[in-house]
């Protein structure tokens, strides 16, 4: 590592393949006496390390501003100070709790000490400043080796220098065929709900969901701080930490400042593609976040800890404002733990959150999709007649509805160019593809390759869609698309809903996986997570489920249900809903057709189906008519229904909304058998 990571080693190995470069003529001619070069254009530079600072030119790009105090706009002192204001604030988020003073953060690779580039007296000046801000308290006499350590901060690098940083750097990190950065998250492929923890204190305990059914698992103050030191101490005992200031939500009024501490570069330019990006301005007046994400990533817990079950533990602390993450180097832990901070937030404003995709029509017409993993959220708000909202996480205020991501995270396992393009074109240089399987060779990635993980995802920023909406903000919602993947196959490809069917539906949260694909075919494995996102919300899903109630009545918009799982049989038997047709039925819905179609209600579920839909086959329409075994299907329909009824027990008690009446509709609305 030490010497590969050189700059010296690099520069010779750059500067033998840099075609640019003048070429010896070896023999001498004839003519001449002397050897000369045959160039006409001869460099500039007249030094090596003159040449290598000439590839480089000083401009500020939006998203690296501050790396370094010199060149282009920063040239003079009050960037300067700019800069040693940003560098304490940097130090105080990595401030232990039971030191002084934060540790000593200085800007830059470390990488790059030591050689002699002509920003280096300048470097120098600003951890001098840096030094005078930090160290104004009484002097330390107990110095400890953490206290003589400087720890360099990579602070909002770009792309490119990321790519760099992951190569170099981190094992499993290479460039596809396409560009993207392939990387490894470790030994963990997807969240870890069970290693989640919430701060319980005088605030959170009344105003958060505990107990059963609830993702909020409980610690204390002092257990969040162990954990916290510990991965403070982690991240200040390595040689460069990365530190991205980004946003939250593209309403402006309700914008939310979010800073990420993490030890791999591959963690910054995740959350660089999934967090909103700042411009060079709203940088350069980010001032102190509102919420910060310590990410130790494979540092693990320590089990002695209380409350710690595993290695793993990723814990909220809502009054601190900040989120620490030990043990997991999974990046979606940090979309999620954000997602949930505004499953809090927002509904303290008034405001919903929701886990849901959205896209808006020509006319303005504006569809959500929600739905559990992996039932079509990105798949089918990615639309080439539409545009991108965004593909997992809104808000809907009384603004109409805003993305709180700056990124899109899709599923790639079976991805194929002709099925989703969109998706496909977007996988290119900047987007970081995770536990992939690609050619050692060509580099080309084998999308159906499942060696690493069934859960292979791609990140890339949400302009990477041709037709994403800039800012990304819409109007209030027309449809309320709610997604299944029923892999009982019984669920009609699609139904239209009443209010309080919606209710009961987004309540349930329903879908169906099927589990374990190693030893052979297995049941369909029902899941029921209310609000299609149990694992992010912070409150009591009622609360959710009123204000989306309120919402939808205010503005008239229809709820509807879409399979995009199982026909024809379940897993096993049957198939999963041709794409193909899922769209056809997802366009019926957006142009307002599906609206004045003719409607045959379903036994048990009491579903409005459609009897004919362009594009789609009328005999799929209507799964009993799939089905070739009838007394199989009615047999799965009931069990389908009992799963539903027993879920749905617990919200039983609870009254939705200060309306009693809704309450008992909703309960209605459920399967009658
Ligand atoms: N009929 C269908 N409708 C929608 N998606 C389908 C259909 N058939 C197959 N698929 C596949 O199912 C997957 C849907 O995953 P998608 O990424 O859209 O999930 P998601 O709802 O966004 O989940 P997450 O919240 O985990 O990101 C895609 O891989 C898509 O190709
Ligand atoms: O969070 C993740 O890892 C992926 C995702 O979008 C979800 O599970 O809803
Ligand atoms: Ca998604
Ligand atoms: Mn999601």
């Amino acid at each position: 590592m030490a010497t590969n990571g050189s700059s010296n080693f690099s520069f010779s190995r750059s500067y033998s393949t840099n075609s640019r470069l003048p070429l010896i003529q070896t023999r001498i001619p004839e003519t001449e006496a002397v050897c000369h070069d045959d160039s006409t254009h001869p460099v500039k530079a007249q030094t090596i390390d003159e040449l290598h600072s000439l590839q480089k030119k000083k401009t500020s790009t939006p998203s690296t501003p501050i790396r370094s105090p010199l060149g282009g706009s920063f040239s003079n002192l009050n960037d300067l100070e700019r800069h040693a204001q940003k560098l304490q604030s940097i130090s105080a988020s990595l401030a232990s709790l039971t030191r002084e003073t934060g540790p000593r953060v200085v800007s830059g690779d470390p990488a790059s000490k030591g050689t002699e580039s002509p920003n280096k007296g300048r470097a120098a000046a600003a951890a001098a400043v840096d030094q005078h801000h930090l160290h104004h308290g009484p002097p330390t006499f107990n110095v400890s080796d953490s206290a003589l350590k400087f720890t360099h901060v990579l602070y909002n690098l770009s792309p490119a220098e990321l790519y760099e940083q992951a190569i170099k750097y981190e094992k499993g990190s290479f460039v596809t065929s396409t560009g993207a950065l392939a990387t490894l998250s470790g030994a963990k492929t997807g969240r870890s709900p069970r290693d989640k923890r919430v701060v319980k204190d005088e605030t959170t305990e009344n105003q958060l969901w505990w107990g059963k059914g609830s993702p909020n698992i409980e610690m204390d103050e002092e257990t969040f701080l162990i954990n916290r030191e510990r991965a403070v101490d982690y991240l200040n005992s390595l040689e460069k930490v990365f530190v991205n200031d980004q946003f939250l939500n593209w309403d402006p009024e309700h914008r939310i400042k979010v800073r990420i501490v993490s030890a791999r570069a591959y963690h910054s330019l995740f959350m660089h593609n999934m967090c909103i990006r700042p411009t060079f301005e709203e940088l350069e007046e980010f001032g102190t976040p509102d919420f910060t994400i310590y990410n130790a990533g494979q540092f693990p817990c320590n089990r002695y800890t209380h409350y710690m079950t595993s290695s793993t533990s990723i814990d909220i602390n809502l009054s601190r404002k900040e989120m620490v993450i030990l043990g997991t180097q999974y990046a979606g832990e940090m979309k999620k733990g954000l997602f949930s901070l505004m499953h809090y937030l927002m509904p303290l404003r008034n405001i919903l959150s929701l886990h849901s995709g959205c896209n808006m029509g020509k006319e303005e017409d504006v569809a959500l999709f929600f739905g559990l993993s992996g039932t079509g959220k990105t798949t089918l708000s990615t639309d080439p007649n539409r545009y991108l909202i965004g593909d997992d996480e809104h808000c809907w205020s009384e603004n109409g509805v805003s993305n709180i991501e700056g990124g899109c995270y899709a599923k790639c396992i079976d991805l194929a160019k002709d099925k989703e393009p969109e998706i496909w074109n977007a996988i290119k240089f900047g987007t970081v593809v995770e536990n992939v399987v690609f050619d050692e060779y060509t580099r080309e990635v084998d999308y159906t390759d499942k060696s690493v993980t069934e859960n292979t995802r791609a990140a890339y920023p949400i302009e990477y869609i041709p037709n994403a909406k800039i800012p990304c903000v819409a109007p209030h919602p027309k449809n309320v698309i709610l997604l299944a993947c029923d892999a009982f196959g019984v669920l009609p490809p699609v139904s239209k809903l009443s209010l309080a069917q919606t209710m009961y539906h987004f309540i349930s949260g329903y879908t169906a996986l099927v589990a374990g694909t190693e030893d052979g075919i297995k049941e369909p494995q029902a899941t029921f997570s209310a609000c299609f996102g149990a694992a992010f919300i912070m409150m009591h899903p009622t609360k959710y489920a009123a204000m989306l109630a309120e919402k939808m009545k205010q503005h008239g918009a229809t709820g509807w249900l879409v399979n995009t799982g199982w026909s024809g049989g379940r897993y096993g038997i049957g198939n999963r809903i041709k794409l193909a047709y899922t769209r056809k039925i997802i366009d019926a819905i957006h142009s307002g057709t599906l609206l004045d179609a003719e409607y045959a209600k379903t036994d048990v579920f009491g579903l409005e189906m459609p009897t004919t839909l362009e594009g789609v086959p009328s005999e799929i329409l209507n799964p009993e008519n799939t089905w070739s075994d009838k007394e199989a299907y009615k047999e799965t329909l009931l069990k389908l229904a009992s799963l539903f009824k027993n879920n749905f027990e617990v919200f039983a008690t609870y009254k939705i909304g200060e309306d009693q009446s809704l309450t008992e509709e909703i309960l209605s609305a459920g399967p009658i058998f």
